[in-house]
């Protein structure tokens, strides 16, 4: 079955607006840009094609330099906007898209020939994020509505299964990390040995601690 993964991107200016307290707008980006490494090299090894969507000329044309192809987001949309122009370039050639975050750069850890082996036995697979979120979500292109934002992992399978399709919920530690928050940061310099992301962390002098207080990890600069 020919599958295309897709990647959508915010802009960098945007990106992980919710790491501002701890990076500052260009180390986010760097972050965004090494996370974007490992989510397309994981990807491409499995997969037909990997596409990057985003309204950002810049993102496209990093992605573009990664050997990933690219198109440009339409209008104003958002997340799910973007997607469904995604979804739609695919359907003449694609029997199944795989959509993937940007930002889960542990995912070469996971086993993704299961993820897509049970896409041939299932319409829909899907992955949940920490945080009820979906980390991965394969489908038909067209046959369901996407649903991302609060919540979206029980979204997707209540929209799947009203649609009568049948779906299968893959469960993984590491494509549940998904990162928004600083303690997110810990959990990829604890797990992420041969990332790039964790590099990049550990050259912005990121290091790790277990804490007893309201989070688990301590994550703060060694300098
Ligand atoms: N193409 C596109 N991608 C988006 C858009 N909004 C979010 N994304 C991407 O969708 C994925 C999930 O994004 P979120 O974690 O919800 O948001 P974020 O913008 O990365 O981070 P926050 O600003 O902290 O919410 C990431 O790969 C984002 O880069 C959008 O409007 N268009
Ligand atoms: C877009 C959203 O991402 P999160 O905010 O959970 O990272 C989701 O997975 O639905």
């Amino acid at each position: 079955m020919k599958t295309c993964a897709i990647i959508p991107v915010s802009r960098f200016a945007h990106a992980k607006t919710r790491l501002s307290p701890t990076l500052s707008p260009s180390e986010r980006e760097g972050l965004l840009r090494a996370m974007l490494m490992d989510v397309s090299e994981a990807l491409r090894r499995h997969v037909d094609r990997v596409l990057v969507i985003s309204a950002d000329a810049d993102v496209l044309e990093y992605a573009y330099s990664l050997g990933v192809d690219i198109l440009e987001e339409r209008g104003r949309k958002d997340l799910n906007g973007a997607l469904e122009q995604a979804a739609e370039f695919c359907i003449p050639e694609f029997e199944r898209v795989m959509i993937t975050p940007s930002d889960i750069p542990l995912i070469g850890k996971t086993d993704i020939t299961e993820l897509l082996h049970r896409a041939s036995h299932f319409d829909v697979v899907i992955a949940p994020a920490k945080g009820g979120g979906t980390n991965t979500l394969i489908f038909r292109p067209g046959s369901m509505r996407l649903r991302f934002g609060d919540c979206s992992f029980f979204e997707h399978v209540s929209e799947a299964e009203s649609r009568g399709l049948s779906v299968s919920v893959y469960d993984s530690f590491y494509l549940s990390l998904d990162v928004n928050t600083a303690e997110d940061l810990g959990e990829i310099i604890l797990h992420g040995e041969g990332t790039h992301a964790r590099e990049y962390l550990r050259k912005l002098s990121f290091i790790v601690r277990p804490s007893r207080g309201s989070d688990r990890l301590e994550v703060s600069r060694s300098f």
